[in-house]
């Protein structure tokens, strides 16, 4: 008689990693996701009113902070936690103990491949997780370590070994992640196209990062996934993923570490209220003509071994050189140091291997 674990093997990273979900509803989604989902843990950030009731499906090993559990936890240092933003799913990444995160929305569901097959997007993330990048040199026919695909010609061997992986950044079927401009002019457009690749996003070059449907290694790049200081009593909100993009993707290259984009999918159900999210975020929109030149022109110092150091050195550059394109990002510096020393906190150096990184360097 077969062992019953050939035949049905663990699900892969079962007790090395979390799944963290920014709510404000019932979590009734996750009825789909069970199959996938059911033998790992869940970290449920409940956004808005504590006093609500967030309602989990039988059968999920779950742990809820709300917001008084975040003030409790954090005292002072909880200042630099959004409310009424989705940003404050980065809670759920700092009180986490597990090497890897996968973070999804509450509107995001099961998708199906071409070939009318549901996708475990959490078992491919953790595949995407596990092979390395590479972000030094670009392999025209994608990820080369994916089953019947390799380097190309020309592809120096001496880069084939790659790099860890740090982030696996995946995309959304059916209501794609748009602007509000975007989605005010084309509010009908949905995304039916299934590109079945992953590709490594070269160094030097930053990305959105869309938190809908997002996975890290969290030992390897963790502090660097903070979301930033939106929603009420900020002036903008919807770019708490994009600063935590920029801002990984930066020290990513800096520490020689992988960010990959593209599969799994996953179905994005709602679009928001694009006026809504107008007013959210009007001011990114024209603040980012200016965020983005400065990620692109960041040298961070050698003596920045450490996703903390980097991070640290990364808001006092803020604050010397975006202070003047608004008092937020003043403000945004200071919590970003505040994040920091919030994670070092509840994550005293040796709760988590630092890793060991390609250029010596530990995170
Ligand atoms: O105040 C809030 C609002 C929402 N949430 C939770 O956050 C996620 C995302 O909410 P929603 O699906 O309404 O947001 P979207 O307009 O689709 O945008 C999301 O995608 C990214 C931007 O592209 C970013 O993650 C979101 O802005 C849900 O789980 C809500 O329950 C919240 O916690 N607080
Ligand atoms: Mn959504």
């Amino acid at each position: 008689m077969a062992d019953p674990a050939t035949i049905f093997p663990a699900p892969l990273l079962k007790d090395e990693l979390d799944i963290v979900i920014p709510t404000i509803r019932n979590l009734d989604f996750l009825e789909m996701w069970r199959p996938f989902f059911q033998p790992y843990h869940l970290i449920i950030v409940q956004d808005g009113d504590p006093s609500k009731t967030i309602k989990v499906p039988e059968g999920f090993g779950f742990e809820l902070y709300n917001r008084n559990d975040i003030n409790r936890i954090l005292g002072p240092k909880a200042s630099c936690i959004s409310f009424k933003d989705s940003a404050c799913r980065c809670f759920g990444y700092m009180v986490s103990k597990k090497k890897y995160i996968y973070t999804i929305d509450d509107d995001c569901f099961v998708a199906k491949d071409p070939s009318g097959n549901d996708i475990n997007a959490l078992e491919h993330h953790i595949k995407n997780l596990l092979s390395p990048s590479t972000p030094f040199f670009f392999n025209t026919l994608y990820d080369p370590y994916r089953p019947g695909a390799d380097f190309v010609r020309g592809y120096p061997f001496s880069l084939r070994e790659g790099t860890p992986t740090a982030v696996s950044h995946g995309l959304w079927l059916n209501i794609p992640d748009y602007d509000a401009p975007t989605q005010l002019v084309k509010p009908l457009e949905r995304n039916t196209r299934y590109v079945d690749a992953v590709m490594t996003i070269p160094k030097g070059t930053i990305f959105p990062m869309c938190g809908m449907n997002l996975a890290f290694n969290r030992e390897l790049i963790g502090p660097a996934m903070y979301f930033g200081l939106m929603g009420d009593g900020q002036p903008i909100g919807r770019y708490d993923d994009m600063w935590a993009g920029w801002c990984t993707k930066v020290i990513c290259d800096h520490l020689g570490l992988g960010v990959k984009t593209g599969l799994p999918y996953i179905w994005h159900s709602k679009a928001s209220n694009p006026f809504v999210n107008l007013k959210k975020e009007y001011k990114g929109i024209y603040w980012q003509e200016e965020l983005i030149p400065f990620f692109q022109s960041i040298t961070l110092p050698k003596d920045c071994t450490s996703v903390q150091k980097c991070y640290v050195e990364l808001a006092k550059q803020v604050k010397e050189k975006l202070g003047k394109v608004d008092d937020y990002f003043n403000k945004l510096a200071d919590a970003m140091v505040t994040w920091i020393e919030a994670w070092d906190e509840l994550n005293p150096s040796g709760a988590t291997k630092s890793a060991e990184l390609p250029n010596g360097a530990s995170a």
